[in-house]
């Protein structure tokens, strides 16, 4: 038997689910093309969707990966994490080989991002699902006649038993910005990051595959063409203040999110670039 790719609706949400014949499966919601689940082969679900999320549109879909473009978090004058993550996207390709499922996701501009960025570009996510990895791609592409400049990110929430059990591994030695800590530019210091408080870093030109050790359970994670990583916990009093996740919410979840946020990536009329975020059961 083959990989399959079929429709359907989740939480109202018109979405494609990827099957492979080794039996991992993921879910990417066409509303933002938002990966919302995956399920690796004789494994447990490894992306945090929250039970209280939101799923009529009016905000993102809290959990699994969000697509932030133009603009990452606040870093700059658009909606915080840009337009694209609660706009329908459409599919443009959708492939099932014999071990691996791939569907390519695409949005352009449109009245609502012109009305605020206007900017002509295509967008493609692609989502492919294989031998115990989800790799998600990201091509931008700048389809008008002037350049243009964004800050980007595949803001990725994994699913974890215990946060305070996590440890995050590659990050030593890297350059991060704080930004649970007025912005303070800080070095990381320790063997592993252990998420034990608030935290929301963005760490500089990382260079390194991440390794997440949870429990038993391992997961590398590998980025190319985003720079960028962030690593983000709300903890309990920022939990405290979002209403579409519980209260413990935060010890079940960890972002490692791949980003192009520190310095804006420009692109010239016609040019386009790709960013990649794979995770991989180890
Ligand atoms: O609540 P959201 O708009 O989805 O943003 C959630 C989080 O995203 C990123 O990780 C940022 O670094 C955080 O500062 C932000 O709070």
């Amino acid at each position: 038997m083959p990989a399959s790719i079929e429709s359907l609706q989740f939480n109202g949400l018109s979405a494609l689910a990827l099957n492979t014949p080794d039996g991992s499966r993921a879910i990417v919601s066409l509303s933002g093309a938002q990966v919302l689940s995956w399920t690796p082969a004789r494994d447990d679900e490894r992306l945090y969707l929250s039970p209280d999320a939101v799923y009529d549109g009016s905000v993102a879909v809290r959990g699994g990966v969000p697509v932030c473009f133009p603009q990452f978090a606040g870093l700059g004058k658009l909606p915080k994490h840009g337009l694209v993550r609660t706009q329908p996207w459409t599919i443009a390709e959708q492939r099932a080989g014999k071990d691996y499922a791939l569907v390519t996701l695409r949005i352009t501009e449109n009245d609502e991002s012109f009305a605020v960025w206007p900017q002509q570009f295509t967008a493609e996510l692609t989502v492919v699902i294989e031998d115990g990895r989800l790799n998600i791609e990201l091509e931008l592409e700048n389809t008008g006649h002037a350049p243009f400049a964004f800050t980007a990110a595949l803001h990725t929430y994994l699913r974890v038993r215990e946060v305070e059990n996590a440890r995050l591994e590659g990050l030593h030695g890297y350059e991060y910005r704080d930004a649970a800590d007025h912005d303070r530019i800080k070095r990381d210091s320790g063997d592993v990051l252990m998420i034990e408080d608030e935290t929301d870093r963005v760490y500089h030109s990382v260079q390194r595959p991440l390794l997440l050790r949870d429990g038993g359970r391992s997961l590398g994670i590998h980025s190319e063409g985003f720079p960028d990583v962030v690593v983000w916990n709300p903890w309990e009093h920022r939990c405290a203040e979002m209403s579409d996740i519980p209260a413990n919410g935060f010890r079940h979840m960890l972002c490692v999110e791949a980003a192009a946020a520190r310095h804006k990536i420009e692109l010239d009329a016609g040019e386009n670039w790709v960013g990649r975020q794979s995770l991989i059961v180890l």
